[in-house]
């Protein structure tokens, strides 16, 4: 069974989750109508955000919130929403109670504070400390969860990829949704495992310097014998981690270390 195509979607997700950009994306390529929440409000009360914080608070910015949210029930089209649509109850209800698809942007916190920092333009970002940041972000993620019909992985993908892929969920037959849910799942995690190695790299850097300077070997064999015993000892009881599979993962990342610390000592 093909799943019916909505005529309505709302974005939600937290700030700089890229819920204008790709809602401005799908609209693009799906040709439809596109409705920014935080843009109505600007243009309703005739400033922008960051003025209307100042002006009125952020209850007063709120107070329009909900309206805007209320008068498009029934817009037809793509509705990107603020990340703070979920701080009010009757806007949860009204999303909740709606015939649109909600799909929730997913990403991390460490990715979103760098493009809101580049933009300048959040009012909640410049009056809070990432500590802030980050229980506002876990305070909002299962509200998002709750309300939504579907959650979209934007981790390493580009706005128009995402909007892609959200297109394509209503292109896809049911049971191969499910699939597609759980490969983006996989996709996220081998993002983050070559985000990791990379971070691993730049440590191995550091440690050819020092061996530079104390004129140290670049191979230390025991050591690297060692991890792996250690590692193997820490994944006794895994059925996936077998000891084949930590000798050759191990086997990878020590020679490009090994390649890497022998280059750098050569210059
Ligand atoms: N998938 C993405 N990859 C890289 N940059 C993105 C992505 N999505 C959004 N951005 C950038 O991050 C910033 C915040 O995006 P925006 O769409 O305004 O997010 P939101 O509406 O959820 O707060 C913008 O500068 C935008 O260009
Ligand atoms: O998360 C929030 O409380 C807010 C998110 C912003 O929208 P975006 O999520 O589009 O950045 C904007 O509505 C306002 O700065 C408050
Ligand atoms: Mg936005």
């Amino acid at each position: 069974m093909m799943i019916k195509e909505p005529e309505t979607l709302i974005l939600v997700g937290f700030m700089g989750a890229g819920k204008t950009t790709v809602g401005q994306e799908i609209a693009r390529q799906h040709h439809s109508q596109f409705v920014d929440i935080d843009s109505e409000i600007e243009r309703i009360a005739k400033q922008s955000i960051p003025e209307l914080f100042r002006s009125r608070g952020e209850a007063g910015f709120r107070q329009i919130e909900s309206e805007v949210l209320a008068s498009l029930q029934t817009f037809k089209g793509i509705v990107a929403t603020g990340g703070g649509v979920v701080e009010r109850m009757e806007n949860l209800e009204i999303l909740k109670q709606s015939a649109a698809t909600v799909i929730y942007l997913h990403g991390n916190l460490e990715s979103t504070i760098n493009r809101l920092l580049i933009e300048g333009q959040r009012p909640l970002l410049q009056e809070k400390s990432t500590a802030d940041f980050f229980n506002l972000w876990q305070l909002r993620d299962p509200k998002y969860k709750m309300i939504a019909n579907f959650t979209v992985e934007t981790v390493g993908k580009t706005p128009e990829r995402i909007a892609a892929e959200i297109i394509a969920l209503f292109s896809t037959n049911e049971d191969e949704l499910a699939l597609l849910q759980l490969r983006s799942e996989i996709d996220a995690f081998d993002r983050q495992i070559f985000q990791i190695i990379e971070r691993r790299m730049q440590v191995v850097t550091a440690v050819a310097h020092y061996k530079a300077q104390f004129g140290m070997a670049t191979i230390q064999q025991e050591r690297m014998r060692n991890m792996r015993t250690l590692l193997k000892y820490d994944f006794e009881q895994s059925e996936d981690i077998t000891d084949e599979m930590i000798d050759q993962i191990m086997t990878i990342l020590t020679s490009s270390a090994i390649a890497k610390e022998n280059k750098q000592l050569k210059r």
